[in-house]
């Protein structure tokens, strides 16, 4: 491959004041005010906007370029512990004869926000508000390769370093256009990764690719054109091969000469207006041309740019037949496509609703309500019974918690890991959790979540850092987990009917995206963009498998342990002293005041903490009845639902939250839960009785 230091390049020199004091550069970090900028440039309909959008930060800026129509939109992407500013640029056809509003974005590559002496006069603002790139990223629709090659004969001319993400490669697959790829990418002199950017393939190779060269600092050598024209480039570089040209128009001498060998109107514009002499001079060589050549200058240029195109792509592609489609692209179909996608996604929610409905159900049975069966007859009438029985209950409630669904969920979230699965659904549901501030590496924790919050946020811990794995353990908490949703049904079902249930549904589902969107404004960092990886299908093998999910859930039990025992002895010793009135009195300015509820619902909510489900038996303890429609009427049932949707996260998901996201955090959880908790069911509350005085 041919590279060329940038350092010897004078034209660079020029833009990079630092390369007189060169650093280290294998130890260069691209971060924060060093991050790269890397723009991507290609034809129309390429692929250059989905690139972006599969690796783009959960927000980013957009605009139109300086007095055009045409936009533009850049964000930070973090790549391993490198970071890069990515620029979405519009369509290029090619660097030659541009007018317009294609001009601008050649001014772009050219001097980013910089104003070189020959543009100064122009009375637009420069064409975007950040500096010229530092690497280019030329996507080509492989499937339509040979209307691609000439620009990439161009490029080299700018000066950057240049990788190309030969695109839609499964369209050239389809199409049975086969490439070779080495081929390709030693004929231009830059490195050729093929991608799929629909499907996120080859995304992580091209960015290392970019940090690569741009580590290296090597961008390829110009291509040169057949000798009949080298001769007339080298008289035409002869006559602008002047300083004060140079630096009026601070780009690349081989590419002003190009520009001016077929006769661009722009850069003869400017050559006209700032060194009239040497446009004369200009001018006299392209009319000695004319005379002893057969077509105008221009014209031979373009004619051999073409030629050269139409030979390398003659090199490197030939039509094959039509290859079988593999299994792995028909599941990439179910998985990733960008609108059947979506059904792979729904099938595994499915998978994770049929493990927790039928599997977590029946594994509950046998384990964790078999044991509360065999202690169900001790009944200790002294404090010391009292606490051993609590005791017990705590590490019954332990076993219930992590046999049906900690270790089968954690199980699960593995198998979908190892499989590859779970990083396709991350990459199809990306931009609906974006729209809450979230990466769509976290749909997998959130379906979890709906089988127990605890092993949902327990996997936030393997996925995200910092402020997106607070953010997403935050609202983890208010999916309705499967006791929360055993209750909304047992309740809601009964008395509110199928459309109220859905309803109750419903509104988890606004509380947490109205949440995501109040919580960027408290974490308003705004996480990079990811380039997620699209590992290939495997299956998942027992041993590691069974090891990582132990892993994950045994320093998650360490914690959880303590506090639901602790838990369950304080309650139990509040009951045995009688404490219950106490406890209704304490709560009724919420229970009653607010919510409207029975005083005598206070101890259930108060022991929902421990467990959810505690709430629905005690609630019928705490009535008197399994008829609560006669204790309660419509309204009632439905704020005290509303309540128990949101209210403080059950203590061992306070604790796996301890663990995950740090005591301060953990704690601002239980005061969001409860305000958010409070609001929605006053609110509820109000608003129904509002319908009913109306109906
Ligand atoms: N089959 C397939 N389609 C793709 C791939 N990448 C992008 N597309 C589709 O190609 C179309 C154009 O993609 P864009 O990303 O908008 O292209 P662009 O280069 O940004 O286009 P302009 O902004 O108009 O220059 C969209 O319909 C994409 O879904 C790919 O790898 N395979
Ligand atoms: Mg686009």
């Amino acid at each position: 491959m041919l590279f060329i230091d940038l350092s010897l390049n004078p034209v660079l020199n020029t833009h990079d004041s630092d390369i007189s004091h060169p650093v280290t550069l294998h130890n260069h970090v691209f971060r924060g005010a060093n991050r790269l900028r890397v723009a991507l440039v290609g034809q129309h309909n390429s692929g250059k906007s989905t690139i972006f959008h599969a690796v783009a930060s959960t927000s980013y800026r957009t605009g139109k370029l300086a007095g055009t129509h045409k936009p533009y939109a850049e964000c930070p992407v973090q790549i391993g512990v490198d970071e890069i500013h990515l620029v979405d640029l519009p369509d290029l056809q090619s660097l030659r004869n541009l007018s317009g509003d294609d001009l601008e974005a050649l001014k772009y590559l050219l001097w980013g926000d910089a104003r070189p002496l020959v543009s100064r006069h122009e009375r637009s603002e420069p064409p975007v508000p950040f500096s010229r790139p530092d690497v280019l990223v030329y996507v080509i629709d492989a499937s339509a390769l040979q209307q691609s090659l000439e620009l990439a004969l161009e490029l080299p001319e700018l000066g950057l370093p240049v990788v190309v993400a030969l695109n839609m490669m499964d369209e050239a697959h389809r199409k049975g256009v086969e490439i070779d790829i080495e081929g390709l990418a030693e004929k231009l002199g830059v490195p050729v990764i093929p991608t799929v950017a629909l499907k996120g393939h080859g995304l992580t190779e091209l960015f290392n690719k970019v940090l690569n060269c741009a580590r290296k600092r090597s961008c390829p050598l110009p291509q040169s054109p057949n000798p009949h024209i080298m001769e007339w480039a080298s008289k035409m570089q002869h006559n602008v091969d002047l300083p004060e040209i140079q630096n009026a128009f601070a780009m690349p001498k081989n590419q002003l000469t190009m520009h001016l060998l077929e006769a661009d109107s722009y850069f003869m514009h400017e050559l006209e207006s700032h060194f009239p002499d040497a446009l004369a001079k200009v001018k006299a060589l392209q009319n000695e041309a004319l005379e002893e050549l057969p077509r105008a200058l221009s014209e031979e240029v373009e004619a051999d740019r073409h030629h050269r195109a139409a030979c390398l792509f003659e090199s490197v592609a030939k039509l094959m037949h039509k290859p079988k489609v593999s299994w792995e692209e028909r599941l990439d179909m179910l998985f990733l496509h960008p609108s059947w996608g979506l059904v792979g996604s729904l099938t595994v929610f499915a998978a994770v609703l049929f493990m927790v409905f039928e599997v977590s159900t029946t594994l509950d049975a046998m384990s964790a309500a078999r044991l509360a069966d065999m202690v169900s007859s001790w009944q200790p009438d002294t404090a010391a019974g009292v606490v051993g029985r609590a005791v017990i209950d705590g590490l019954i409630g332990l076993v219930g918690i992590v046999v049906p669904y900690m270790l089968p969920l954690l199980l699960m979230l593995v198998a979908l890991e190892e499989s590859g699965i779970m990083h396709r659904i991350a990459f199809v549901v990306d931009r609906f959790f974006h729209a809450i501030g979230l990466h769509g590496k976290v749909a997998v924790p959130f379906l979890l979540g709906l089988g127990c919050n605890v092993p949902g946020i327990a996997a936030t811990k393997g996925l995200t850092s910092g402020r997106d794995r607070v953010v997403s353990s935050l609202l983890i908490t208010f999916v309705p987990c499967s006791a929360r949703s055993a209750i909304v049904l047992a309740l809601g079902a009964k008395y509110l009917g199928v459309m109220g249930v859905f309803l109750l549904f419903a509104l988890s589902l606004l509380v947490i995206a109205i949440l995501g969107r109040l919580l960027s404004h408290r974490y308003p960092e705004i996480s990079p963009g990811i380039i997620q990886e699209i590992p290939s299908y495997a299956w998942p093998k027992w041993r590691p498998l069974l090891h990582s999910t132990w892993n994950r859930s045994s320093d998650i039990l360490t914690i959880v342990t303590p506090l639901l025992v602790g838990g369950s002895v304080i309650l139990a010793l509040l009951q045995y002293f009688g404490a219950d009135a106490w406890i209704n009195t304490a709560l009724a300015p919420i229970t009653y005041w607010m919510l409207g509820l029975p005083v005598v619902l206070g101890v259930p909510i108060l022991f929902g903490v421990l467990r959810k489900e505690l709430s629905l038996v005690m609630i019928y303890q705490a009535l008197g009845t399994f008829e609560v429609g006669l204790a309660m009427d419509w309204i009632q049932i439905t704020t005290f639902l509303v309540f128990l949707l949101f209210y403080i996260p059950c203590i061992s998901t306070f604790a796996v939250m301890l663990k995950v996201i740090g005591r301060k955090e953990a704690l601002f959880s239980i005061a969001l839960s409860i305000g958010v908790a409070l609001i929605t069911a006053v609110v509820v509350r109000l608003s129904l009785s509002g319908i009913e005085n109306l109906l």
